[in-house]
């Protein structure tokens, strides 16, 4: 809701003579809270009722998480426009630690992203990992009933919530390295509908649009979805664009990662030749064997 409101805000002030209203959804991805996202499975667990709502003309346009969307886009909708990124990073949320390098042996934390559980997995094997799930409110909640020692969560939402006194650190890429598309958001329009496009273009980030999707393209290279534990984050630094990738398994025993720049206007080609660089250094037993276990 906070997203839809953003974005509705920007519109607004574009387009002051129109009236923009906001039809609140919820999604599969938001009701089944009691199975971690990779479980429940499917494309587009947060985007298919918002695609009926366009369908049958009860909504214009859609405003999802990148995050959240399938690595290619469903027949007949299109991106209009990507925002302007907020902090892309994870966040280490804990009552009692300062940070992940604080935590003892066997601390427990909070879950449920297998790119999270893979890549402390790797870097952490002492912790704990449990599964969490739900809205931010009960993930803080669970967290605050004593739950877990400790959560990770993506920045961006707490940010936006007005919680960012919740923080105890920001995570740096290197520490846990956020997922395509974190921190930005996405509206989705109907193919057909070149008035809502040009509507919505004025929101387009270009820089942002370039990094996630070098982050996409990455990820769409290596099959990504939510049961694959893969990471990627692009940034723009001096003149080019440096993207960072993992693939992994969801224990962490095996976890490849590479980095590469490219010219920003390349975005997908740098996506698809980190994705290869992975690929020549084995990610393809990884992906066989997150295959066979499913
Ligand atoms: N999969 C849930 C989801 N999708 C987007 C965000 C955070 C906001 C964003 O990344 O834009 C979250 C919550 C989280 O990971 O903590």
């Amino acid at each position: 809701m906070w997203q839809a409101e953003y974005v509705r805000g920007r519109l607004a002030e574009l387009y002051p003579q129109r009236n923009i209203e906001i039809l609140g959804m919820t999604t599969r991805g938001d009701q089944i809270l009691d199975r971690p996202l990779a479980a429940i499975g499917g494309k587009g667990l947060f985007i298919k009722e918002l695609e009926v709502a366009m369908q049958n003309g009860q909504a214009d346009i859609a405003v999802h998480s990148m995050k959240d969307l399938p690595m290619d886009m469903p027949e007949g909708f299109v991106l209009g426009a990507i925002t302007s990124r907020e902090n892309p990073c994870d966040a280490f949320v804990s009552n009692r630690f300062a940070g992940l390098n604080d935590l003892p042996a066997k601390a427990v934390i909070g879950t449920s992203s297998l790119r999270r559980e893979a890549s402390l997995r790797a870097r952490y094997p002492d912790l704990v990992i449990r599964s969490l799930r739900g809205n931010l409110d009960t993930r803080l909640r669970k967290l605050d009933a004593g739950e877990y020692d400790a959560i990770i969560l993506a920045a961006a939402g707490l940010i936006r919530l007005g919680l960012v006194g919740r923080i105890a650190s920001v995570l740096t890429p290197e520490q846990s390295l956020p997922a395509p598309g974190q921190g930005v958001l996405g509206i989705e329009v109907p193919a057909q509908r070149a008035d809502l496009i040009a509507l919505v273009a004025p929101l387009n980030d270009p820089a942002a649009a370039q990094c996630v999707r070098a982050e996409r393209a990455f990820s769409r290279a290596l099959g990504g979805s939510c049961q694959l534990p893969l990471a990627a984050h692009a940034m723009l630094e001096g003149g080019l664009l440096w993207l960072r990738g993992f693939v992994a398994l969801p224990d962490g025993r095996q976890l490849l990662a590479g980095e590469l720049r490219g010219a920003p206007d390349d975005d997908e080609a740098v996506g698809r030749a980190l994705a290869q660089m992975l690929r020549d250094q084995g990610a393809g037993a990884i992906l066989d064997q997150l295959a066979a276990g499913q």
